[in-house]
């Protein structure tokens, strides 16, 4: 189930949410519940994603999808994502309508979207963009005194979504472009994807240390060189390295964004 989720993005977002939740003065209460609700909301775009991909990811016989190769019922998967989406209102109206309304409406919106269609549109960046970008502003609006995220908060989760969705993509071009998939990078092709996933990490990683006020403290000018090198391996790796990297980015990009 958990794979057929996408668990590994699903508990990377859930991981950030709770480090900025943590990190944001939330109480212990609204910290686990705006948590739980983007967690649970992570969880509907994953199921969401397969069901709608089951007869394109058969076609091309992708063996990494429990649905596409049978080793789990689509009713299952229904029911869960059902279960889930309920969680995910509840969960939401919890820490109040605002932050409630930007989770299920920006956040978790914006996966529906790209499931929906925008990702085979030169627009498939654009639900990355919203649903990271807003991220933080969850976790805000859920706190003691809600509102939105600082700019350069909200463009740091922007541009590593962006980065994010271009290297998830790059292994599986030949498959998308076979059944009619063509999002961004597959317009722009392998090699600029590349470049502009790892442009956009490290933009991501400056604007974490250059946004907030005051000097940046020694050990995230470490944090940074520690980017680049990982901004390097987008860059050379293959396969799934790449977009592991962009997690690993991520998680040091939300210590780089909380610390201050
Ligand atoms: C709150 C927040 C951070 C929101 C994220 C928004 C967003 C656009 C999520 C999409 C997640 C997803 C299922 C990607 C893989 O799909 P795919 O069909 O491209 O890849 P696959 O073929 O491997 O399933």
């Amino acid at each position: 189930m958990l794979t057929a989720a996408h668990g590994g993005p699903a508990l990377a977002v859930t991981v950030i949410t709770a480090l900025l939740a943590l990190r944001g003065g939330l109480q212990p209460f609204h910290a686990i519940a705006v948590t739980a609700a983007v967690f649970t909301g992570q969880l509907t775009i994953g199921w969401g994603n397969d069901l709608l991909d089951l007869a394109r990811d058969r076609a091309v016989g992708r063996a990494d999808k429990p649905l596409a190769v049978g080793s789990l019922p689509a009713g299952w998967v229904a029911r869960a994502l059902a279960v889930a989406a309920v969680s995910c209102f509840v969960l939401s109206a919890l820490v109040g309508w605002r932050s409630a309304l930007v989770n299920i409406v920006l956040a978790t919106g914006a996966g529906h979207a790209y499931n929906h269609g925008l990702k085979a549109t030169r627009w498939s960046w654009a639900p990355y963009a919203c649903g990271f970008g807003t991220l933080p502003s969850v976790v805000t609006l859920a706190g003691p005194a809600p509102g939105w995220a600082p700019w350069w908060m909200t463009g740091a989760g922007a541009a590593l979504g962006v980065g994010a969705h271009l290297l998830n993509v790059l292994p599986d071009l030949a498959d998308d472009e076979r059944t009619g998939v063509r999002g961004l990078p597959h317009r722009i092709g392998e090699h600029r994807s590349r470049v502009l996933a790892a442009v956009l990490l490290t933009a991501a990683s400056v604007l974490a240390v250059a946004g907030p006020a005051g000097s940046p403290p020694a050990w995230t000018w470490m944090a940074l060189a520690l980017v680049a090198v990982l901004a390097v391996l987008t860059l050379c790796a293959r396969g799934r390295a790449p977009f592991r990297a962009a997690v690993t980015i991520a998680l040091l990009d939300v210590a780089l964004l909380t610390a201050g």
